[in-house]
C-alpha cells in the first residue's frame, strides 16, 4: 500500500493507546505525508502524556512501508486552556546565599547531571538542550536547568519565551518546552539585560534555581540536566555545594587548547567528587553539503584519545554541522526532529540511561 495520509492515519487509529487512539482522541494535527516524509504535530493532552505516547507512535508508523523520515512535534509550552494557572513570578532571583548545611536533594528529582566544558563556545548548551530533548524522546521525564547566569542561552535554543510563573510568590514554575520542563535566568530578564553579579550574588541564584523552582510541576523528573558555564568557578562550586550530583559531562571540541581546558574542568569534578559519565567531541568532522569531503578543522580524535588516557568513557564524537547551528537559532533543537544528527544524540542519551543517571 502507498504511504499516504490516510495510510499513516490508519496506522495511527490501529496503535490502541489508554483513553483511546490518538486520532480519535483528536491529538494528531497538521499531517503531512510527501515523498517518504511524514510530519505531523501531537497536541491536546498534557504535555508529560504526549511526551510519554509519542515513541508508542513513532514505533508504529516507522515501521510503514516507504517511510524515509518521520518528525512528531509537541509544541512547547501547554495547549490553550490547559495547565495550571501562572501568575508572572514575583521572585526576585539573586541575592547572598542563605546558609546550609551540605549538599541537599532537589525534591522531585532523582538524578542530577552536569553537562560542562572547560573553554567557552564549544557547544556544550547545543549539547545540553539536545541531551535533554533525546533523554525525554527516549521517555524520560528531564529537566533544563540553565545555570549559564552570565549567558543564559537554554530559552533561544529550547524556543522558550514564556515568564515563569509562580502560585504563591515564592516558589518559581518553570515552564515546558519540547517536552522537557526548563528553567533559566534568561527567562526572567530582557534579551539584552546582564547580570553583574558577583561570587555571593551567583551562589545564591544557584541556590534558589535549585530549591525555589518548582522542578516536579509537571511529575516528578528522572533527571535534571544542569548547563554550567564554561571553567571552574563560583557556580560550578556552589552547585556542587548545594546539592548532589550524580554525574557530569564534559564537552570539548578535539583542538589541543580546548583539551587543556577540558582537563581543567575534569580535574575540578574529580576534586568535588562528581563522577564523570563521559566525554563528548563536538565539531569533531565537517562534511561539505556540496562535494561531500569530509575535513577535520579542529582535529580529530583528540578527545577520545585523552578520555582513553584517564581511563574514563568516550561518549561519542558530533559533526559540525549547519542544521545543528539553525536549529539551535531557531529554538527546535535538532534532537527533536529525525536526522543522523538526531540519531547521534539519542545514541547520547542511551549512554547517559545505560550510566544509570537518568
Ligand atoms: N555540532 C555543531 N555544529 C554546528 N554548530 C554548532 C555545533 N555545536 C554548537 N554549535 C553552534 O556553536 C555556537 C556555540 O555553541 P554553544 O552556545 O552551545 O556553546 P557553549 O559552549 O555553550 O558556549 P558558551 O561558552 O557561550 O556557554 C552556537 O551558535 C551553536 O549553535
Amino acid at each position: 500500500m502507498a504511504l499516504t495520509k490516510e495510510s499513516v492515519l490508519e496506522r495511527l487509529r490501529n496503535t490502541p493507546l489508554e483513553g483511546g487512539d490518538a486520532v480519535s482522541r483528536g491529538l494528531v494535527h497538521a499531517l503531512a505525508v510527501e515523498s517518504g516524509v511524514v510530519r505531523f504535530v501531537l497536541e491536546g493532552a498534557p504535555e508529560a502524556e504526549l511526551v510519554a505516547i509519542r515513541p508508542v507512535l513513532e514505533q508504529a508508523v516507522r515501521s510503514l512501508e516507504g517511510i524515509s523520515s518521520l518528525s512528531v512535534v509537541i509544541p512547547a509550552g501547554p495547549p490553550k486552556g490547559m495547565g495550571a494557572k501562572k501568575p508572572q513570578s514575583g521572585v526576585k532571583i539573586g541575592g547572598h546565599p542563605t546558609p546550609q548545611a551540605g549538599p541537599a536533594p532537589v525534591p522531585g528529582v532523582r538524578h542530577i547531571l552536569a553537562v560542562g566544558s572547560g573553554k567557552g563556545g564549544v557547544g556544550k548548551s547545543t549539547v545540553a538542550a539536545n541531551l535533554a530533548v533525546a533523554l525525554a524522546k527516549a521517555g524520560r521525564r528531564v529537566g533544563l536547568l540553565d545555570a549559564d547566569l552570565y549567558g543564559p542561552s537554554q530559552p533561544r535554543m529550547m524556543g522558550a519565551t514564556e515568564r515563569p510563573g509562580s502560585e504563591n510568590g515564592d516558589t518559581i514554575l518553570p515552564v515546558m518546552a519540547h517536552g522537557v520542563v526548563l528553567m533559566s535566568l534568561g527567562l526572567m530578564l530582557r534579551e539584552d539585560e546582564a547580570v553583574i553579579w558577583r561570587g555571593p550574588m551567583l551562589m545564591g541564584a544557584m541556590q534558589q534555581l535549585l530549591g525555589q523552582v518548582r522542578w516536579n510541576a509537571y511529575g516528578d523528573l528522572d533527571v535534571l540536566v544542569i548547563d554550567l558555564p564554561p571553567g571552574t568557578g563560583d557556580v560550578q562550586l556552589s552547585l556542587c555545594q548545594k546539592a548532589t550530583l550524580d554525574g557530569a559531562v564534559i564537552v570539548s571540541t578535539p583542538q589541543d587548547v580546548a583539551l587543556l581546558d577540558a582537563k581543567k574542568a575534569l580535574d575540578m569534578f574529580a576534586k568535588l567528587k562528581v563522577p564523570v559519565v563521559g566525554l563528548i567531541e563536538n565539531m569533531s568532522t565537517y562534511v561539505c553539503p556540496n562535494c561531500g569531503h569530509e575535513a577535520h578543522l579542529f582535529g580529530h580524535g583528540g578527545v577520545e584519545a585523552e578520555a582513553a588516557r584517564l581511563g574514563l568513557p568516550f561518549m561519542g564524537a558530533l559533526p559540525l554541522a549547519l542544521e545543528v547551528r539553525i536549529a539551535g537559532d531557531e529554538g527546535t533543537p535538532i534532537a527533536a526532529g529525525d536526522s543522523p544528527a538526531a540519531e547521534a544524540y539519542a545514541a547520547l542519551a542511551r549512554h547517559v540511561i545505560d550510566a544509570g543517571v537518568a
